[in-house]
């Protein structure tokens, strides 16, 4: 899927201006950049949920699955009957095999009021490959957890993925989980919005080491972008 030229305004808001991005099939792009800047807005267009005053799409993706902040599931499901309601065709065993993927075996029938937060987005994310779309968006999913169930859920994330082996739109305020996730890395500038750099990585993720000399030389990169992007003074300094 491909943007080009992308416009997006809120009244006198200038959001997006002439944002290019390209989702290639199969890989997992991360989106950093300063708060407010548009992540949302970029995710929402890419969901078609949103449409841009300007600019083009191309290869737009028909099943887009989207997994947010909260976990969104319906208090009155359990784990099985959550993740089933997005796709009832798929077999109980099928929704077996992702409940055990993301760790939740032995809860298949309880309810969300009985799960941790970091348990219900688990589940949450076993939805969203049940659902089988084609590309899936993720708008800090994980924000609420500790640092530790962050790193945990990422590589769950990965193990899933790799058996699903989808595109993966995947925005985050955290370097740590970009470093580990990302095939790319788009960073975003702010006022208005456009991408200012795509890193690549090239290791495969479940070979990926936070320590390895390529992700700390990718997070120094980073870390002068960001800061760049909050804080002007600072980066000069630096
Ligand atoms: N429906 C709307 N109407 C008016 N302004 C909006 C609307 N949605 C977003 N905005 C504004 O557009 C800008 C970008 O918002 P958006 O939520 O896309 O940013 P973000 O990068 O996802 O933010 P954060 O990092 O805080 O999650 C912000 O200034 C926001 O206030």
């Amino acid at each position: 899927m491909q943007l080009e030229a992308i416009c997006k305004n809120y009244d006198e808001i200038k959001v997006l201006k002439n944002l290019n991005l390209t989702i290639k099939d199969k890989e997992i792009i991360c989106i950093l950049g300063p708060s407010g800047c548009g992540k949302s807005t970029l995710l929402n267009i890419l969901a078609g949920t949103l449409k841009p005053d300007a600019g083009r799409i191309e290869g737009k993706k028909e099943k887009v699955g989207y997994v947010f902040q909260e976990d969104r599931l319906l208090p009155w499901k359990t784990v099985h009957e959550n993740i089933k309601l997005v796709n009832k065709k798929a077999s109980n065993v099928k929704i077996k095999e992702l409940i055990d993927r993301v760790g939740l075996k032995g809860f298949e029938d309880k309810y969300p009021s009985q799960l941790s937060g970091g348990m219900r987005q688990r589940c949450s994310i076993a939805r969203a490959f049940n659902f089988q779309s084609e590309m899936l968006l993720m708008d800090e999913p994980f924000k609420s957890l500790d640092y530790d169930l962050r790193i945990k859920m990422v590589k769950s994330l990965i193990d899933i993925w790799q058996q699903w082996n989808n595109s993966i739109v995947f925005v985050t305020h955290e370097i740590d989980e970009a470093l580990l996730l990302g095939n790319k890395i788009a960073v975003l500038s702010k006022n208005p919005c456009t991408v200012e750099t795509i890193l690549t990585i090239n290791t495969s993720q479940n070979l990926r080491r936070l320590e390895d000399r390529e992700l700390i030389d990718t997070r120094t990169k980073l870390i002068r972008m960001l800061s760049k992007e909050n804080d002007s003074r600072a980066y000069k300094s630096a």
